[in-house]
């Protein structure tokens, strides 16, 4: 028998996660049974979608999400004692997972050729996944043209940025701070810029005089309504998400977009990375290729501790990390 520690959401949340909204909970893990396999977890991801779907379930439930770790007993001879495993149990640090079980979402860990293990849950996992297909197949930027993504100096931001710059783009990012933007710059982005300060409207006006074919929109809300009205004609809009609303407890309000979706025959879609699932190595591999050749960088938001993970949590919705934030256990 071993002793397990997890997360559970009490409550749901109102505005902010709250630390009360959460409890740790220490229990016994039974027996694996045929199909399971035990794994100790290394590297737990915090992500904002964690805030976003917290609506969608019944409280309390235990915290999903990504998290990399090591099979120490198996009962499935696809997963033996020793493979290291990326499962969606969440923020735990031992766990019994199912790779047969469409939640559990098993599966071996990627060859990362020497990368560090963590790049599982950020650049070589579901965030890096976002920002490649997000990028490549609802954008599908052309050389030449301007990209812009919010979100900038995130997990998956940082990846979009780089992906338009190594497919030949002129890219434009908006972060959250001076020194995110700076950081951003030496990683090849055209021009960052602190949305926090500067007078968006202007600051693209002078960066994209030719107007904007691409934006990747992380943020929604009113960036995202000036970045879509300086749009060129049959510009493409890939909607990845809004956090800039996700614990706001009313509608904010919004710019009217339909004159610009109209005359400017625009295409804004969104999507769920889950549409490519079935083609996420392809990113990964194509990923690992370019952190390998220098092309594309990667930084993360190390938060030590199973005990902090809230404070990583909740720090990554108020812009702490430059990169991906993940913990290890
Ligand atoms: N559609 C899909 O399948 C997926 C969607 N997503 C979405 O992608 C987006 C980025 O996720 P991810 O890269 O993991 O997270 P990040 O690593 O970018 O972390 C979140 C960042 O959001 C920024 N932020 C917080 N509040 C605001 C605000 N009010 N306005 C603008 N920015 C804000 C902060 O940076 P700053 O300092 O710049 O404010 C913070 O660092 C999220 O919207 C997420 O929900 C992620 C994965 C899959
Ligand atoms: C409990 C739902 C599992 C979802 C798996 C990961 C998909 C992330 C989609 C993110 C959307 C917005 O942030």
């Amino acid at each position: 028998m071993v002793k397990a520690r997890k997360y559970i959401v009490k409550q749901p949340f109102v505005g902010l996660p709250k630390r009360e909204d959460f409890e740790i909970v220490e229990h016994q893990l039974p027996p694996i049974k045929n199909g399971e396999i035990l794994v100790k977890v290394e590297w737990v991801s915090v992500d904002p979608y964690m805030r976003a779907y917290n609506g969608r379930f019944p409280t309390p439930y235990d915290q999903f999400g990504f998290n990399v770790g090591t099979v120490q007993d198996s009962k499935d001879p696809r997963y033996p004692v020793g493979r290291k495993v990326v499962t969606h149990k969440g923020w735990c640090d031992y766990t019994i997972a199912n790779a047969s079980s469409e939640t559990d979402r098993v599966y071996k860990l990627p060859d990362l050729k020497g990368l560090n293990e963590s790049l599982a849950v950020g650049a070589v996992g579901m965030p890096g996944a976002t920002a490649y297909f997000g990028l490549l197949e609802i954008c599908k930027p052309k050389a030449g043209e301007t990209v812009v993504v919010t979100g900038a100096a995130g997990a998956v931001g940082t990846v979009v940025g780089q992906i338009a710059k190594i497919k030949g783009c002129t890219v434009i990012g908006f972060a959250g701070t001076d020194e995110k933007c700076q950081w951003l710059q030496s990683l090849g982005f055209d021009k960052a810029f602190n949305y926090k300060t500067v007078d968006a409207s202007k600051v693209l006006k002078e960066a994209a005089p030719s107007g904007i074919d691409c934006y990747f929109d992380n943020v929604g809300g009113e960036l995202s309504s000036i970045i879509i009205s300086q749009m060129n004609v049959r510009g493409r809009v890939a909607v990845c998400g809004s956090i800039s609303a996700y614990n706001d407890t009313s509608l904010p309000e919004a710019t009217i977009l339909q004159t610009y979706l109209v005359f400017k025959q625009l295409k804004i879609e969104g999507f769920i990375v889950d549409r490519w699932l079935g083609q996420w190595n392809v990113a990964f591999a194509d990923i690992i290729g370019w952190i390998k050749s220098g092309k594309m960088k990667t930084q993360e938001h190390v938060t030590e501790g199973f005990d902090n993970i809230y404070d990583a949590f909740v720090g990554m919705l108020q812009g702490e990390n430059t990169g991906k934030a993940v913990v290890k256990i």
